[in-house]
């Protein structure tokens, strides 16, 4: 790939990243709140009060384990708050610090830490040898087998990097056995799917050679059994949670918030603390008394068929939820193409349960099978992620040669208004207050059209909506005043349009400012609730 557009393809992933994460999978319990020991689940040094739990732990053949509401739970609830088991970095190329997992370069002028030579954002790191960072322990085995230098010398080398820092986490479990034992005995409790992941060949191979045989051999883990370490891949594969905040990224285990079990339209909401690493999960909406509690693995802004691939991949389970079993996926019919033969019709699976059923048009006799489909919906991701996000010709080039190909809820034409909703505005030259009229009226389109579905498929109090709702309160005040200006709006319009820009601010307050402090969700909540003094409303 030529090198300008690698360098676009990056930032249009970081946005995209920026979308995940914040859409991002699951999370979790206080450390004194608990009520695993009725199940079986031995808490590590704990002493639960299973009564004050809002939930209780119980099990089906097809779910495993899983949360279920104790009593009517309102929209946001707190149900748990608790700090990692065990944290590392994300299986990634991007360097990051081992203490804070920011970002850091693999160059000879990039601090390191002065004994394991690993690469470190500073001296004055906050997590050096503490336990959710860089331990003493782990210190001692990186400079002992020289990991720091050899980590250093792969720069350039992608996926030896990215293998480096795919270790980490499995090592830091490893080590607990030592210096943590009830926390490694709790991990190992932990969904593992070892029998399927044995039965899938490619899958046990790529982790025989590239985790169990790189730890024994280069890692001076010889004593530990191939067995322990497959587990301990598993448990991490099924149940991290990646989170992070203003760019630092990690994954975590968390001792309650494995349980939830997943949903395409899940009932809760979490964030983590960029402090502590905490992750804070709160009801999104209102759930009934043994009504499940459920959050979503995969990322909201994808179809069926990429959704459901992704969860089998990495969490071994077709997702049967009713977001998957409905052609029209809730009446959003974001995995809908227009149908390029009649070009009035939409084309849809026939099964989508099965990931290889047909696709057919729903006005004329057209089909495509679903290999075809994947190839189409990977070459124009592809092509989305080429476009710089900052480029809003660019991504508006992007919805008018897609739009005729996808539907217009398709996901991939979401995630560019997502992107546009978010830089109209903000970027130099397209400043709200120098914007055109016209480019007002769009940012305002793209915002109600994203909502729209949203409001669909995560409903209630969702970072997502929050974010959305704080960029559509600008763009129609700003609409509404340019009007004024010209006497184009009638003052009972007016006024309709100021009673808008009010219920979006106060809803996108409500749910941005349970955003943890020191997060640019919190600071828009906050500039949410002093624009709503500004306007004089309580
Ligand atoms: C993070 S773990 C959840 C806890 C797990 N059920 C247990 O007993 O330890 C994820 C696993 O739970 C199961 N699971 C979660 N949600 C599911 C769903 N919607 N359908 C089927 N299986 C699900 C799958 O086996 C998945 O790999």
């Amino acid at each position: 790939m030529p090198a300008k557009k690698q360098k676009n393809k990056k930032k249009h992933q970081q946005h995209q990243q920026q979308l995940q994460q914040q859409q991002q999978q699951q999370s979790t319990t206080n450390s004194s709140q608990s009520s695993m020991e009725s199940n079986n689940i031995n808490e590590p040094g704990g002493d639960s009060s299973p009564k004050q739990l809002p939930y209780r732990i119980e099990k089906s053949s097809v779910l495993g384990r899983y949360l279920v509401a104790n009593r009517d739970l309102k929209a946001g609830e707190l149900l748990t708050i608790e700090e990692p088991l065990a944290i590392g970095p994300c299986v990634s190329a991007d360097a990051v610090c081992l203490g804070c997992y920011m970002p850091v370069e693999l160059k000879e002028t990039q601090f390191c830490c002065e004994a394991c030579k690993w690469p470190m954002c500073g001296p004055q790191c906050g997590g050096l040898h503490q336990p959710t960072g860089h331990t003493v322990q782990e210190c001692e085995l990186l400079r002992e087998h020289k990991l720091g230098a050899a980590l250093t010398a792969a720069c350039g080398k992608a996926d030896l990097v990215k293998n480096y820092y795919e270790l980490i986490l499995i090592v830091r479990i490893l080590l607990l056995k030592h210096h943590a034992p009830d926390k490694y005995a709790y991990i190992l409790q932990m969904e593992s799917h070892t029998e399927l992941r044995k039965a899938n060949t490619e899958l046990w191979q790529h982790y025989e050679q590239n985790v169990v045989q790189r730890l024994q051999r280069d890692w001076g883990l010889d004593t530990v059994s191939a067995e322990d370490i497959h587990a301990i891949c598993g448990i991490v594969d099924v149940n991290c949670f990646e989170i992070g905040q203003n760019l630092a990224k990690a994954r975590c285990l968390y001792k309650s918030a494995f349980l939830l079990a997943h949903d395409c339209c899940p009932n809760t909401a979490h964030t983590d603390d960029p402090q502590s690493y905490a992750i804070i999960l709160r009801t999104s909406r209102s759930i009934s008394k043994d009504e499940g509690i459920t959050l979503s693995y995969a990322y909201t802004l994808q179809g069926t068929l990429k959704r459901r691939d992704f969860m089998h991949a990495g969490k071994l389970f077709w997702c049967c939820c009713d977001r998957c079993s409905d052609p029209k996926e809730l009446g959003t019919d974001c995995s809908a193409l227009v149908c390029p033969k009649c070009k009035t019709g939409s084309v849809r699976s026939t099964a989508p349960l099965n990931q290889e059923a047909e696709w057919r048009c729903d006005r004329c006799d057209y089909t495509l099978q679903y290999k075809e489909i994947l190839k189409l919906l990977d070459a124009i991701n592809y092509n989305l992620e080429t476009i710089d996000a900052h480029n809003i010709p660019g991504l508006e080039g992007f919805l008018k040669k897609y739009e005729r190909v996808l539907g217009p809820n398709h996901y991939l034409i979401l995630s560019a208004k997502y992107s546009l909703c978010q830089i109209y505005g903000r970027i130099e030259g397209y400043l709200l207050h120098t914007m055109s009229i016209e480019n007002v009226e769009k940012k305002e389109q793209y915002c109600r059209d994203f909502l729209r579905i949203i409001n669909v498929l995560e409903p209630g109090l969702t970072r997502l909506r929050g974010l959305i709702l704080y960029e559509l309160h600008g763009a129609i005040m700003m609409r509404s005043q340019r009007l004024m200006m010209t006497g184009g709006i009638s003052e009972s319009n007016f006024k309709r349009n100021i009673k808008e820009v009010i219920r979006c601010l106060q809803e996108s307050k409500d749910i941005l400012l349970l955003e943890p402090e020191g997060t640019s969700e919190h600071e828009m909540g906050v500039a949410a609730a002093g624009a709503l003094v500004e306007m004089g409303v309580k």
